[in-house]
């Protein structure tokens, strides 16, 4: 079953044309990137998934429910940015509280801050901690309510490349086990990453594909330099 119908999608931002009428669907536990330069449109989409985003025409359907339904408020987690996290409350204390909105307990607490790589810092206050620490804070407290989609608007913004790679096999380890992803992400490297890509540029899908399919079609083994060649090609320009 697909997780994410989306259909004619077209999204409107002070009168101007974002997103052009994008269609897609992602079945239930796939990890698919969302890559594309800054400004094409990957947060607006990403609003547009979970329901906080107004959208001029098209569907957006999640785990079969119109994308923003109440129904799906528990089922779908959303990490942006910016993090939402309380800046007078220690890691712990901020994960231990959405576990408990989410009917979870202080053992799943513990083990999702555990899981971004914050066991160290779980006594400290969340104003005291890094903007990278912040941020997987956060995305600790969307983690531990166990949602059946994760969007995640670039979570691996400013760590370094141990973490990153830690926090992809996480992402990894949870689709394998039935989790629907949605990562952004504007370096190229990590899309090797996921099972599937969807390469946007200026508000239109350039490509749906895969890391493979993208290295064979761009005619290069590196994943940036391949996506520069569809660029090109797209814009009618010679390799
Ligand atoms: N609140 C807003 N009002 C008007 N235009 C907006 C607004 N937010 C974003 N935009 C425009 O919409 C377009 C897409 O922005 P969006 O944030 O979705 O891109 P992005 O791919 O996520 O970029 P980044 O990687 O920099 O986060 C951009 O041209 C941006 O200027």
């Amino acid at each position: 079953m697909d997780a994410v119908v989306v259909r004619d999608l077209v999204v409107e931002r002070g009168r101007r044309g974002v997103l052009h009428g994008l269609g897609f669907a992602i079945p239930t536990g796939q990890l698919t990137g969302l890559l594309g330069p800054s400004g094409s449109g990957k947060s607006t989409l990403m609003r547009a998934l979970v329901g906080v985003q107004r959208v001029r025409s098209g569907e957006v359907t999640v785990l079969g429910e119109p994308a923003g339904s109440p129904g799906l408020r528990r089922r779908v987690g959303y990490v942006t940015q910016a993090p939402s996290v309380y800046g007078d409350l220690t890691v712990r204390e901020n994960v231990r509280y959405f576990a408990a909105l989410y009917g979870r307990g202080a053992r799943e607490a513990d083990a999702a801050v555990a899981d971004v790589g914050l066991a160290e810092a779980a006594h400290q206050l969340v104003d005291d901690l890094s903007g990278g620490q912040r941020g997987r804070a956060s995305l600790a407290c969307a983690l531990v309510g166990e949602p059946e989609l994760l969007v995640l608007d670039e979570p691996t913004v400013g760590l370094d490349p141990v973490l990153r790679a830690e926090l992809w096999a996480r992402f990894a380890a949870l689709a394998a086990a039935g989790t629907t992803l949605v990562v952004s992400s504007h370096v190229m490297d990590e899309a090797r990453r996921c099972d599937r890509l969807l390469l946007l540029r200026d508000g239109d899908l350039l490509a749906d594909t895969t890391p493979a399919r993208l290295r064979a079609d761009g005619g290069s083994p590196d994943l940036e330099e391949a996506f520069l060649a569809l660029v090109r090609a797209s814009a009618g320009v010679p390799a």
